[in-house]
């Protein structure tokens, strides 16, 4: 049996290394981890713009106005967004400016429409109010050469917005890393199948698919296969070459649980057997044929915090994204938890504020009742080993899964 922290690290320690990369277009972008630093080939803005709709103008004229000494410019021109000015304003004289046009030569201010009256033909300023500070200044969020986004960054709406602006229509990104799934179990059945006596349906396969695609990864479900230790070779030699196996079910001490025998046969070198935690304290991992091969336990609840704690910082690591950690926080636990155990324990709970701190109640129903509470868990809640009942607002480390 092997601590939690030593497991995960023995299987990023084995990881395959990110996959290859390729280039496509941004659209297609949302979710994939960037392959390349992205330095800025210009300025952005790209030119002093303005901030609002107003008046371009000398500050010299405006400093002193007031609603009761307002001064009288004489209006050049009239600049959209889009266009480029072509007079240069003089003292006595304002450009008619819109919201992200560029700032004319000659003027270092911009007042805006709402501080002004057309009076005949002449603009009335009426305040100088924040005229000078009015002006977005060539380059003030990004210089020409900074380095803007790095390799393994996850690509959401910032990251996209960023890419899109510095021009990068087809960003070099990471293939996502196929990871199998691989049901193992006689009792098994299709979920389209008619239900049988003594059968379950598979609930595993989708439920780590789901939990894969999460992770960043692409799930390959290579579907279920009865507890017959040659029926699991026979399958696994069928298998196509990916980076990484789970396969759930037959991982603990039955007459049936065919796992540890299956890593006997094929010569597999465990890397782990057994993980101190609860529940999802079986499972085995090796590396064959330049794979990971990871059993988890066939329990729903077990397979699930398994892979929570172990395989999806393994995927976030092989997808190339930086930071494949775990989201741990403090949270006070809502209400008592009397369940003891030698080991540490993980809970299905809910997370929420109040009074500004974060709380999390476990869920009811865990155990084999895992799937309906996984309904409704957002996090992950850490029991400590030999803990005493545990007193409502005790603090608690819990992984946040959903925000
Ligand atoms: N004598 C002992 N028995 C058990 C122990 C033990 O220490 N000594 N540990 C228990 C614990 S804890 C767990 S967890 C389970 C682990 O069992 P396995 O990993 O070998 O998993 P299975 O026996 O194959 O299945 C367990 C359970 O889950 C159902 N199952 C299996 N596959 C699926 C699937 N794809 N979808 C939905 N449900 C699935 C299966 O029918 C069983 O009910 O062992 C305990 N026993
Ligand atoms: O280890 Mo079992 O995984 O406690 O549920």
């Amino acid at each position: 049996m092997i601590v939690l922290e030593d497991a995960l690290t023995l299987l990023l320690n084995h990881a395959p290394l990110p996959c290859s990369t390729t280039r496509y277009p941004l659209a297609e972008c949302f979710g994939r981890i960037l392959a390349e630093d992205i330095t800025s080939t210009m300025d952005f803005p790209p030119f002093n713009r303005s901030p609002l709709d107003g008046y371009a103008v000398q500050l010299k004229d405006i400093v002193h106005v007031s609603p009761e000494h307002p001064v009288l410019l004489m209006q050049i021109e009239s600049v959209p967004a889009g266009s480029v000015p072509c007079k240069i304003v003089t003292s006595g004289q304002a450009t008619r400016i819109m919201t992200g046009a560029k700032i004319p030569e000659g003027a270092d201010a911009v007042v805006r429409l709402e501080d002004t009256r057309l009076v005949n033909d002449q603009i009335e300023i009426l305040t100088a109010d924040k005229a000078a500070t009015n002006i977005c200044s060539q380059g003030e969020e990004i210089r020409i050469n900074e380095k803007v986004l790095t390799t393994g960054t996850l690509l959401e709406e910032g990251a996209l917005g960023l890419l899109s602006m510095l021009g990068q229509a087809n960003p070099l990104v990471f293939h996502k890393p196929k990871i199998g799934i691989l049901a193992t179990g006689s009792e098994l059945l299709s979920p389209s199948a008619p239900m049988k006596l003594g059968k379950i349906r598979d609930s595993n396969s989708y439920m780590l698919l789901a939990k894969t695609l999460k992770a960043g990864g692409e799930p390959v479900l290579l579907g279920h296969v009865e507890d017959n230790l040659s029926s699991i070779i026979t399958k696994l030699s069928e298998l196509p070459d990916l980076p990484v196996y789970i396969t759930t079910g037959g991982a603990s001490v039955g007459d049936y649980d065919l796992m540890e025998k299956l890593f006997q046969e094929l010569q597999i070198p465990l890397l782990f057997k057994g993980v101190a935690m609860k529940p999802g304290m079986p499972v085995l991992a090796g590396v064959w044929k330049n794979s990971l091969l990871i059993a988890l336990s066939g329990n729903p609840a077990a397979g699930s915090v398994s892979f929570e704690m172990l395989i999806s910082p393994l995927i976030r690591k092989i997808t190339g994204l930086r930071n494949w950690n775990h989201k741990k926080t403090i949270v006070k636990l809502c209400g008592t938890f009397t369940k003891t155990s030698p080991t540490r324990r993980f809970v299905w709970a809910r997370w929420f504020m109040k009074q500004g701190f974060i709380f999390a109640e476990p869920l009811s129903h865990q155990g084999n009742g895992m799937l309906k509470s996984a309904l409704e868990a957002n996090a992950l809640l850490e029991i400590p080993a030999h803990n005493s009942p545990i007193k409502d607002g005790t603090e608690l480390e819990a992984i946040l899964l959903h925000l």
